[in-house]
């Protein structure tokens, strides 16, 4: 008979063979189980019986991270349940269960003194607890994700445990991760697949409503045809995102696509950063400077708030767009760049136009090929469509599982109107997945201001209604009073008393304009 030498894993065991045994027996029951609380509590169950500790117990941190839940425990021979079991992030009263968690580091403590070690967590035992094992416990993708527990009142050599416990430990991690990915692919909200509403539909774009079709069908004309795009559209409803599409889905895709806001600099500033300027231009332009319409030679130049363009800039943007010549500031020479021009506003420039803030020749200029985009409440499905998107986006972003939407979650987001567009509905799918503990989305996690609450009566839900339309047309004309009544048909000061009576404030029609990094 030839000997099995114990692996270096047992070998400071006693009895290694009738360890690896027992051991192996706790695997294989372990991976036959396919409910998450008879995962748990095998764990706690195998971490006791095989370490001969009189207690253990198992604590996991929720999806966001925040907050270490203890899931089982095992104590005197039987499954425990213990309220309350939920500690706060930074689990600052229970010490030892913090080193281990943040540091990534095994905790073996073979002499526990209650004056040296904070132990007050630990249940009460007829004797004092004597040793300690604490080991941190990892996921798949290597991040801790919980802590393996277990204690005893005799002398117990427990660091010789602490390898084979932990790689027990990992494997109930990984088998309760499959069970939660298994039990999201089935749920019934995402039986047509969170993947397929995810996935984006057109030139890199989420939706396949009519609207969002038309939008594509424009798009894949100008992909290869170098004509100037006018984008309008309310905000958040995509236009920078479409003005990229079509650089990176059109033939100048390998060439630079430059972005500048027109809205953000005050004239002069606009001008040289544009146009670029040579050294003694003006004081301080100690060296020459490159505009970015050179900078975006041969590819693209995306000009949003186009209508904020000062009119004196106007005029030299119609010159590039006319002459295709550049002259920087200070210079007296012109040269020649290749540039397609996508601009964007949110404005109407036929108004500013008659109003005699915008040039008419650089509107029909630029508007060769407009292309509108319509707002979300017209993209009906596309909202939920864009709604999981972004929720996988996050979660992937977090490296959590992918939350499940609930009915009421949806049904909530498809009752609002959603004056921010897609990135007001980004910026709430986002803040949701943050305060999402488990892994299903509710309507607890949206603070909807504009979603209808069936609970109301006929009376409040028609007020609930009328309060929406108020804050709508207030925040779409920048909280000027005299515009939003005159948009709503109203005299200012019935508007003004609407407003009170439905406590609007000013906190309401304020909204996140800006949420995305540019
Ligand atoms: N169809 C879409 N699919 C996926 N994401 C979208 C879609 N439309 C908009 N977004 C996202 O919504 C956010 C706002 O989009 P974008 O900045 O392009 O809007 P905008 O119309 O240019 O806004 P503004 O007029 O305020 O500049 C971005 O994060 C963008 O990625």
């Amino acid at each position: 008979m030839t000997s099995l030498e114990s692996p270096p894993m047992f070998s400071q065991l006693a009895q290694p063979l009738r360890y690896a045994e027992a051991l192996l027996e706790r695997f294989s029951r372990l991976a036959g189980l396919t409910e998450g609380h008879s995962l748990r509590q095998g764990l706690v169950e195998a971490a006791s019986l095989l370490t001969g500790c009189e207690l253990s117990q198992l604590y996991l941190l929720d999806d966001t991270h925040t907050r270490l839940t203890m899931a089982a425990e095992w104590h005197q021979g039987s499954w425990q349940i213990r309220e309350n079991a939920s500690l706060p992030s930074d689990y600052h009263r229970e010490q030892l269960l913090q080193y281990c968690l943040c540091q990534n580091q095994i905790l073996a403590i073979d002499a526990l003194d209650s004056n040296l070690h904070d132990i007050a967590f630990l249940p009460d035992s007829r004797r004092p607890w004597r040793t300690l094992l604490c080991l941190p416990l990892l996921s798949e993708a290597q991040h801790v994700v919980g802590v393996l527990l277990a204690a005893s009142m005799q002398p117990l050599p427990l660091s010789s445990f602490s390898d084979s416990l932990r790689l027990l430990g990992n494997f109930v991690v990984a088998q309760l991760d499959l069970l939660q990915r298994v039990s999201t692919c089935q749920s019934p909200v995402s039986e047509d697949s969170l993947q397929d509403k995810a996935c984006p539909s057109g030139y890199g774009l989420i939706g396949e409503s009519d609207v969002m079709r038309s939008l594509y069908q424009l798009i894949s004309k100008v992909l290869h045809n170098p004509v100037n795009v006018l984008l309008t559209g309310e905000t958040g409803t995509g236009k920078e995102l479409v003005a990229r599409a079509i650089h990176d889905y059109g033939f100048r895709r390998t060439r630079p696509f430059i972005v500048q806001n027109c809205a953000s600099l005050p004239e002069n500033l606009l001008e040289s950063e544009m146009f670029g300027y040579r050294k003694g231009a003006f004081s301080g332009a100690d060296r020459d400077h490159t505009g970015l319409l050179d900078a975006a030679d041969t590819g693209t130049l995306f000009l949003d708030e186009v209508g904020d363009m000062p009119l004196a800039l106007q005029a030299k943007l119609l010159r590039v767009l006319q002459e295709g010549e550049v002259r920087p500031l200070g210079s007296t020479e012109t040269h020649r760049v290749d540039v397609r021009v996508i601009a964007a506003t949110h404005r109407d420039l036929k108004s500013l136009v008659e109003a005699g803030s915008f040039r008419e020749d650089l509107f029909y200029r630029l508007s060769h090929f407009p292309i509108e985009l319509p707002p979300l409440q017209e993209r009906g499905p596309d909202i939920l469509r864009l709604a999981h998107h972004f929720s996988a986006q996050a979660c992937s972003f977090l490296q959590r599982q992918p939350c499940r939407w609930s009915q009421e979650a949806e049904s909530q987001l498809l009752g609002y109107t959603f004056p921010g567009n897609v990135r007001e509905l980004k910026g709430l799918v986002e803040r949701a997945i943050l305060l999402c503990d488990g892994n299903e989305l509710l309507p607890e996690h949206f603070s909807l201001h504009g979603a209808v609450d069936t609970n109301l009566n006929l009376r409040e839900r028609l007020e609930q209604v009328e309060r929406n339309l108020l804050i709508e047309s207030l925040r779409r004309n920048h909280g000027n009073q005299t515009n939003a009544a005159t948009e709503l048909g109203l005299p200012r000061r019935t508007l003004l008393y609407r407003m009170q009576r439905l406590n609007i404030f000013p906190a309401d029609i304020r909204f996140q304009e800006k949420a995305d990094v540019r």
